[in-house]
């Protein structure tokens, strides 16, 4: 399994650092059998197998179930779990709670946490002193969405733009191992992955030390919106509605179960393994 100090030496080499997230065993497995270099248990789960509108609704106990199926499908790939909607703007006590749940119970390596307060940067370095690797994320940042005003392209102002340069450092400074950039223009990302160490990971950023994707936009299985950064390498969703589509037709048609998917009373030797 590849670690922390591996995602630095891939910038360092110029080779692109990918990231997809997973949020059960079976596609968990499918993306460490691609041989993605890390998997992403996203809050995003909220929205894309949920139902939710955005990632506020998402839990600890949501984060927590959706980890240990992913932890369970992937056991060679370094997971990061998202922490999920004000589970780290009480108090650093309770940040470090939430985050060793993942760690510890969930089996994530490493948590992720968006935006740059104080509390967060004070996080950060407890989190790593501690020896929970930790992943910022700036930029669009969805559970703040409703402050943001939507999911909206962020840091195009002359003081957005050094706000966010600022706060990158500042991560970066506190010891995240890695920085999640989301929803800005390339030429800030550009400038982002050229002033920092740790790696500067991109989602509707443009070219950076590597990119992410949620999987379920990846490979067209998405139902509802799709982000214009997002591009469909497969159209899963048709393959599944053919699949469905032919079973009812078999049934309805009396042509399933047939001989092959049947038992009879009699134990008899079949040579599949259905
Ligand atoms: N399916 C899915 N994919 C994602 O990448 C994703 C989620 N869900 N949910 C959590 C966050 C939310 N994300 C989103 C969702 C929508 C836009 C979006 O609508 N963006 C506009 C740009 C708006 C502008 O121009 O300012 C777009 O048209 O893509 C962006 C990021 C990214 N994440
Ligand atoms: C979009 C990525 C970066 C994310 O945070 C998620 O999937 O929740
Ligand atoms: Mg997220």
């Amino acid at each position: 399994m590849k670690q922390t100090v591996d995602f630095l030496k891939m910038k360092r080499n110029q080779e692109m650092i990918t990231m997809v997230t997973a949020y059960d065993a079976p596609t968990a497995k499918i993306v460490e059998d691609a041989a993605i270099d890390l998997i992403l248990v996203g809050d995003s789960l909220g929205m894309v197998v949920h139902g939710h509108q955005g990632t506020q609704p998402v839990t600890l106990d949501d984060m927590l179930l959706h980890t240990k199926a992913v932890a369970r499908g992937a056991k060679q790939t370094f997971i990061v779990g998202d922490l999920p909607f004000m589970t780290y703007h009480r108090s650093i006590e309770d940040t470090v709670t939430n985050a060793t749940t993942l760690v510890q119970t969930g089996g994530a390596h490493a948590v992720k946490l968006e935006g740059c307060t104080g509390l967060i940067l004070d996080s950060i370095e407890r989190l790593t002193s501690g020896g929970i690797a930790v992943m910022g994320h700036l930029g669009l940042t969805p559970q703040s969405s409703t402050v943001l005003g939507g999911f909206k392209v962020q840091g195009r102002g002359e003081q957005e733009r050094t706000k966010l340069i600022e706060d990158a450092k500042r991560i970066e400074a506190s010891g995240a191992f890695a920085l999640v950039v989301e929803c800005i223009p390339e030429s800030l990302t550009k400038e982002l992955k050229d002033i920092l160490a740790i790696p500067v990971i991109g989602i509707g950023a443009g070219k950076a030390d590597g990119q992410v994707l949620v999987f379920h936009d990846l490979v067209g299985l998405t139902t509802g919106y799709i982000p214009k950064f997002a591009k469909t390498y497969a159209n899963v969703h048709d393959v599944m509605l053919q699949a469905v589509e032919q079973y009812r037709d078999d049934v309805k048609r009396e042509l399933f179960p047939d001989e092959r998917y049947t038992f009879k009373d009699v134990k008899k030797e079949r040579s599949t393994s259905v």
